[in-house]
């Protein structure tokens, strides 16, 4: 098995302005030294407002943390009022970009077809996508929540090639776990994560599913995350409330490095 670097992305959603952004990451980033970085991949996902500024700290102080955006759109430019290219976001000097996460999908109506057009938009800025999927309460409750996240893996890439799918970053995240404090359970994370490593397989090949990675997020912190991300398939973390948090998130990047604690 080929040897993945865990990520954590945290995902700050709709929270902090431009100048709680740069004292987060200052934080976060005199709490986590330079020597975690071999280990562990650690970025940060603010609000688009903020992201100039967080990319001026990153520079300026030459960190070694990555920042990325949460959402942009399927287009490259022109009458899309509100919408935001993936283009400003690579001129920007964002790493990743999160597409399809389970607000988005609700609150705006993002279907997989969405989820693909954002995906391939990414990519094609030279951005690294997040993919996100996951499965509601009822469906879980049906048992179904392996078919569903194989489905919605499936129709979120459908149509790429091995090489485009062994560049994208897949998170799992249990739409009833996110926000909830109701993680789920280290075990119910790998059955997920390794369909969807079987899934990628399916659509590129073994080599290249064995190299993508795939998170796991759903009211991760400092105590759950040792035990999620041993599992064999769960390759990082996709972290909300505990990302605004500087010495836990510094605390669970350390954890995924495998230590020591900072
Ligand atoms: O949605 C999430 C990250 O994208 C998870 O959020 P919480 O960690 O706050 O549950």
């Amino acid at each position: 098995m080929m040897a993945r670097t865990p990520l954590i992305a945290g995902n700050w959603k709709m929270n902090l302005n431009h100048l709680e952004a740069i004292a987060l990451v200052q934080k976060i980033a005199f709490a986590l030294p330079a020597k975690y970085f071999d280990k562990v991949d650690v970025t940060v996902i603010p609000p688009f407002t903020d992201i100039r500024s967080v990319q001026t700290v990153v520079d300026g102080d030459k960190l070694l943390l990555t920042y990325g955006a949460q959402d942009l759109s399927a287009h490259d430019s022109g009458a899309f009022t509100g919408e935001i290219s993936g283009a400003f976001l690579a001129k920007l000097g964002c790493t990743y970009v999160v597409v399809g996460h389970s607000e988005r999908r609700t609150m705006h109506a993002e279907t997989d077809e969405v989820v693909l057009a954002k995906t391939k938009a990414a990519l094609k800025h030279g951005l690294t996508p997040i993919v996100c999927i996951g499965e509601g309460l009822d469906i879980r409750e049906a048992g179904e929540h392996v078919a569903y996240n194989v489905t919605q893996l499936k129709g979120s890439l459908a149509g790429l090639s091995a090489e485009e799918v062994g560049k994208v970053v897949i998170a799992y995240e249990p739409v009833w776990a996110i926000g909830t404090g109701r993680v789920a359970s280290a075990q119910d994370a790998q059955e997920v994560c390794s369909a969807v490593r079987g899934a990628l397989a399916e659509i590129s090949d073994d080599a290249t599913a064995d190299s993508v990675r795939v998170l796991y997020g759903g009211s991760v912190n400092a105590k759950n995350v040792g035990d999620i991300v041993g599992q064999t398939d769960v390759d990082g973390a996709l972290v909300g409330g505990a990302s605004l948090k500087s010495d836990e998130f510094a605390t669970l990047s350390a954890i995924a490095a495998g230590g020591p604690l900072p």
